[in-house]
């Protein structure tokens, strides 16, 4: 895996997370961000899996895109000219990849997604190097579509959002948690487009900080209304009258409406709902998860203690300290007023309207 330093922030350009260049994966290591922009080339599914792992490249489609671009590698590292060999090797790769982090299902259904092209288009008894291209263009397809989808969810939840309101947000699920706009975040660059104003209020999401280090420097770089937030003032700002509205992304969505996404969400909605503000989730079908039927079946990622112990290299806890570092929550349904995706919002009863949407 190599660098491409392509200057530093004051430059900024609207940034890919992720895409195909060439014959290798690009990816934006996020892990640097706000301060560098670097641009690192993988070639091979290790190099994918720990990208995932270590979130060079993090936010539930991200996952999905990367790892699907990480099967195709697989393929392509396959020597032999059988189909047969080719479809087992691309089947482990996607297996090897689903290891990587465990509670954003667009990692599971981008990867199925993947498997079942593979498996079509080996029983076409296709050379190798044609099996490799096309298992490229569904990956591909799956990072194109994550742009559309996107920036429909955005337009389905500007209405939400009216000129002058303030709006919080936890974590990043903005253009760098995606292929392109975000979920979360679409809808504010939608509205700073047509010329609404919106105060966005990000919290700096410890440990990893998404918030200040990726959503802050998203929106200031796009010229759109932030202000940064230490995690424990939400409430006040809350009391204060400055937040109209909530938005967050998640990672998971269960049957029931029950939210997975990024430590300190459910704390930010129970706050909304003691203060009467609507709580609304943004996220692409791809990331609900009729299999699991409740929250308590979502597996949450826990995280090496370093991340709180001794975040970007600086010690701030003592040596051999006990930690606890789960990287996700669960929001019970009860304090998501909805949930908004690229097919439509829907309310609860959750069991029955999420369902509507894959109808
Ligand atoms: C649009 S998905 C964004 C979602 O993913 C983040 O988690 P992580 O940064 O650990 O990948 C966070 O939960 C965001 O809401």
């Amino acid at each position: 895996m190599s660098g491409i330093t392509t200057g530093n922030s004051s430059t900024y350009e609207p940034l890919s997370s992720v895409y195909w260049g060439g014959d290798h994966l690009v990816l934006l290591d996020q892990r640097l961000l706000p301060e560098e922009i670097v641009y690192l080339k993988l070639s091979t599914p290790e190099e994918v899996w720990e990208g995932i792992h270590s979130m060079k490249v993090r936010g539930a489609p991200a996952i999905g895109i990367a790892a699907a671009f990480g099967a195709v590698l697989g393929g392509i590292l396959y020597e032999a000219d059988d189909s047969e060999g080719w479809l087992q090797q691309v089947v482990k790769t996607c297996a090897y990849l689903a290891t990587s982090r465990p509670t954003a299902v667009n990692l599971f259904w981008a990867l199925d997604r993947m498997k079942l092209a593979a498996e079509k288009l080996a029983a076409d008894k296709l050379d190798t190097a044609a099996l490799n291209a096309a298992l490229l263009a569904e990956a591909e397809a799956i990072r194109s579509e994550d742009e559309e989808v996107c920036r429909r969810i955005g337009e389905n939840a500007l209405p939400f959002f009216k000129d002058g309101m303030g709006v919080l947000t936890h974590c990043n699920a903005g253009g760098l948690a995606t292929a392109k706009y975000g979920t979360a975040l679409a809808p504010m660059y939608l509205a700073h487009e047509q010329g609404l104003n919106i105060k966005v209020f990000a919290d700096e999401t410890r440990p990893v900080l998404q918030g200040a280090r990726l959503t802050a420097f998203e929106l200031q770089q796009a010229g759109i209304d932030v202000t940064l937030l230490a995690d424990n003032m939400a409430a006040m700002v809350m009391s204060k009258g400055w937040i109209q509205a909530v938005i967050v992304g998640t990672d998971r969505v269960a049957a029931n409406g029950d939210v997975a996404n990024k430590i300190g969400t459910y704390g930010v909605a129970v706050l909304a709902k003691a203060h009467g503000i609507p709580f609304y989730v943004a996220c692409p079908l791809s990331t609900i998860d009729l299999n699991t039927k409740t929250g308590a079946d979502i597996p949450i990622e826990e995280r090496p203690a370093e991340e709180i112990t001794e975040g970007f290299g600086k010690r701030t806890a003592p040596q051999g300290v006990k930690v606890y570092n789960p990287a996700f929550d669960i929001t019970p349904n009860e304090y998501v007023t909805a949930i908004i995706t690229e097919k439509g919002v829907v309310q609860a009863p959750y069991h029955e309207s999420l369902k509507s949407l894959f109808e």
